[in-house]
């Protein structure tokens, strides 16, 4: 009888089954005590068979769980006779172990002593190189378990070899390296993953019928989940001569064989999947940098790590020795021949020192500014920096004139936007990253260990007199280790560069405004808040200047719209005030048909006052917008003359920061603050009514939408810039 998929569900699951792969667990992973209870409880047989070599492989699992590697690998030999010989990574993962452990009682000298000797013979397969210089990277650490390569240390690793160590001696003994019960679960996940893959991220039930689940192997890929659809939840797994189908319909393409419920044994797991939430949308800062991308857009702190120095190495002399021949004639020309070749092998400076490599520098790590970034976004998403390591000198090598230097690592570069002032994360200014190109080196990678030589005691008088330096000294050992890198916490804080910030009310205009006269294309719309982070945008140069006209080129900045408050941190603008300090000029674009421009204007300037008084002496131009519409065209004479009125004729634009307050400005801004508070040198300025600071350069009256005067607007732009 054929079986409908549908019907699975319903087929009753027998205990033993379960018992089977309950037992078969419990053996599997050594649980002796367990596996007695569980088998008087149930009243099921005693494997014998299963149950033989279980005590053995408890012992040894033990030991090596404890960190008593030799002692478990010479019960594995005891047990397995060639297993260690065959399996060249259990064997190099054993010995890592008890490598770890002498590190982790700080035994250097005895654990620099057994890598050398058991450790670095599998350096002559490539394949263990990389894992060995890992191992070896730890002795460069005061505490390892503060090193890049702590997790050799944890317990998880410790946990991983056993489990393979137990894995390979089942397998040894031709029996299952994987419980039944770690496959349904592997299994299990497996077909979590394709449904709901398949179906989305919505709740399904599915019955996972598993057939013969003692057999269960791998999920056979030929079979594909396309027939699925989300009202078929039912799945099946199908074990036949040790292959496992996963077809959701039964499967006619089993071999072309029919399937039917005699052939197999049923257990029925149900699983449920349920909506589970993204992970990328958990993170919180992943979440939060998506809905409010204007608070990350000028701040963050990353920490950056340069690379560890590559260790150098204890070269061995080569031997000079000849064995095996009775002619002491032919014994003394051998000795001389190899006294030639040893001789010839060094590498020697021009005053006959010997040269000996030393390992490769770490990486360091450099921050530049990149013309091509905008934001500092990007680095809340990642906020960790690594440069590599520096490559090992040959370990295994005895010294020739081949021995090289190990390969120095490359160093790490991360672009930022122009504008990025870099701080340590307490506070010290390292860089103001203000022009492209610009950059700071902020983490140095770590100096390569030397190499050394280890010469007998009775030859050391004779290379004494070849250089005084290369002896092995104990004290000297901790050398040939490379150093580590540097790891430092920074603050990276962008100032946008710009030569003329617009400022103003929400929708007075100002996006459309950079987009009629650069090539910048900001979202405008008609309703304010329409700009939630800066826009920068290029001014050409001005075409009457001939030659010159790119020394008149400029950088503008249209900035969210500032509101009344906003220096108290009402709207957005606050968040971007800042962002002025660098301007030469500013542009206060006034939406002439709003119900009160003046107002308007002033509630502005208000604003800039109680944020930073300076902002208020620097040169500034005033837009009056929308004079297409019949409201503003008409009373453009008399705001214009009365904005012009506010202001006094007696004080005179700063217009230029002083390079002192500049340096100030930046290494004051961790407080982030700009508004000063009472006490400071600038009370004065703050207590000045707006009428007690310059009037503007120029009011003119534009319709930047529909190209009305932009000419005029441009050409006092020009010219105010050309003051300051
Ligand atoms: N009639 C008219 N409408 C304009 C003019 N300039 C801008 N607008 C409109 O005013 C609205 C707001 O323009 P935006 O450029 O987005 O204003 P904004 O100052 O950047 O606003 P925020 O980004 O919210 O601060 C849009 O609907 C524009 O089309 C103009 O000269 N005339
Ligand atoms: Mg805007």
């Amino acid at each position: 009888m054929d079986v409908d998929p549908r019907n699975y569900e319903h087929i009753a699951i027998k205990d033993n089954d379960v018992h089977n792969i309950v037992l078969s667990y419990l053996v599997h992973n050594c649980f002796k005590e367990t596996v007695d209870s569980f088998i008087s409880c149930t009243g099921m047989n005693q494997p014998a068979d299963c149950l033989e070599d279980m005590e053995k492989r408890k012992k040894i699992l033990h030991f090596a769980l404890e960190g008593n590697a030799l002692k478990a690998i010479e019960l594995t030999e005891q047990l397995t006779h060639d297993l260690l010989e065959k399996n060249m990574d259990l064997h190099l993962d054993l010995l890592s172990l008890h490598f770890v452990e002498l590190v982790c009682s700080r035994k250097c000298t005895e654990a620099l002593e057994f890598a050398q000797t058991k450790l670095t013979p599998f350096g002559k397969l490539q394949k263990y190189v990389q894992k060995l210089e890992d191992f070896m990277a730890l002795l460069a650490y005061e505490e390892p378990e503060k090193s890049p390569m702590f997790h050799l240390l944890s317990l998880e690793y410790r946990q991983q070899v056993v489990d393979s160590l137990n894995r390979a001696i089942l397998a040894h003994a031709n029996r299952p390296s994987y419980a039944a019960m770690e496959r349904l679960i592997q299994q299990t996940t497996a077909v979590q993953q394709c449904l709901s893959e398949e179906l989305g991220k919505i709740g399904v039930v599915s019955s996972i019928i598993i057939i013969d689940s003692s057999e269960i192997v791998a999920l056979d890929k030929m079979l594909s989940l396309s027939s699925l659809s989300s009202s078929s939840s039912y799945l099946s797994l199908h074990s036949h001569n040790n292959k496992l189908i996963f077809n959701p319909l039964i499967s006619q393409r089993f071999d072309g064989r029919q399937i039917n419920s005699e052939n197999f044994r049923y257990c029925t797991i149900k699983c449920r999947l349920t909506k589970t939430k993204d992970s990328s949308s958990a993170s919180p800062n992943t979440n939060s940098l998506t809905k409010e991308p204007h608070k990350y857009f000028d701040q963050v702190i990353i920490t950056v790590r340069a690379g560890d120095g590559g260790h150098g190495a204890v070269l061995g002399v080569p031997n000079q020795s000849v064995s095996g021949s009775n002619s002491k004639g032919k014994q003394n020309k051998e000795k001389e021949k190899a006294k030639a070749r040893w001789k010839s092998s060094y590498k020697r400076d021009f005053d006959g020192s010997l040269i000996l490599p030393i390992g490769g520098h770490g990486g360091d790590v450099v921050i530049y500014a990149d013309e091509g970034k905008d934001t500092l976004l990007e680095f809340h998403k990642t906020s960790r920096y690594s440069a590599k390591r520096g490559g090992n000198v040959d370990s295994m090598g005895v010294l020739s004139s081949l021995l090289r230097n190990g390969l120095v690592a490359p160093t790490l570069r991360v672009p930022v936007p122009v504008g990025t002032v870099v701080k340590h994360k307490r506070g010290k200014l390292l860089a103001d990253l203000a022009q492209p190109g610009q950059e700071v080196l902020v983490a140095r990678g770590g100096q390569g260990g030397i190499s050394l030589l280890e010469v007998p005691e009775h030859k050391r008088k004779r290379m004494m007199a070849l250089n005084t330096n290369v002896m092995r000294d104990d004290s000297d050992k901790v050398l040939v280790l490379g150093q580590p890198g540097e790891e430092i916490s920074l603050e990276l804080i962008l100032r946008v560069v710009a030569d003329v910030g617009l400022v103003g009310l929400p929708n007075a205009g100002k996006s459309t405004l950079l987009a009629a006269i650069t090539h910048a294309r900001p979202d405008i719309a008609d309703y304010p808040f329409t700009t939630l982070m800066p826009n920068l945008g290029r001014l050409d140069g001005d075409p009457t200047l001939g030659a010159e006209r790119y020394s008149s080129e400029a950088t503008l900045a249209d900035l969210p719209g500032l509101i009344e408050g906003a220096h108290l941190g009402k709207g957005l603008g606050r968040n971007f005030l800042r962002h002025l300090r660098r301007t030469r000029l500013l542009v206060h674009v006034v939406d002439a048909a709003a119900e009160n421009p003046v107002n308007d204007y002033r509630t502005v300037k208000e604003e800039l006052r109680m944020y930073n008084p300076e902002y208020l002496e620097r040169p500034f131009i005033v837009v009056l917008n929308k004079i297409d519409l019949p409201e503003a065209r008409d009373r453009l004479p008399s705001l214009t003359e009365e904005i012009f009125k506010i202001g006094s004729d007696e004080v005179t634009y700063e217009t230029e920061m002083r390079s002192e307050d500049a340096v100030q400005s930046l290494s004051t801004e961790g407080a982030k603050e700009d508004i000063l508070s009472p006490g400071t040198s600038n009370k004065d300025k703050k207590d000045k009514e707006i009428e007690d600071y310059p009037r503007p350069l120029a009011v003119v009256g534009v319709s930047v939408l529909k190209g009305i005067r932009i000419n005029e607007m441009l050409k006092e732009i020009r010219a105010a810039l050309k003051e300051c």
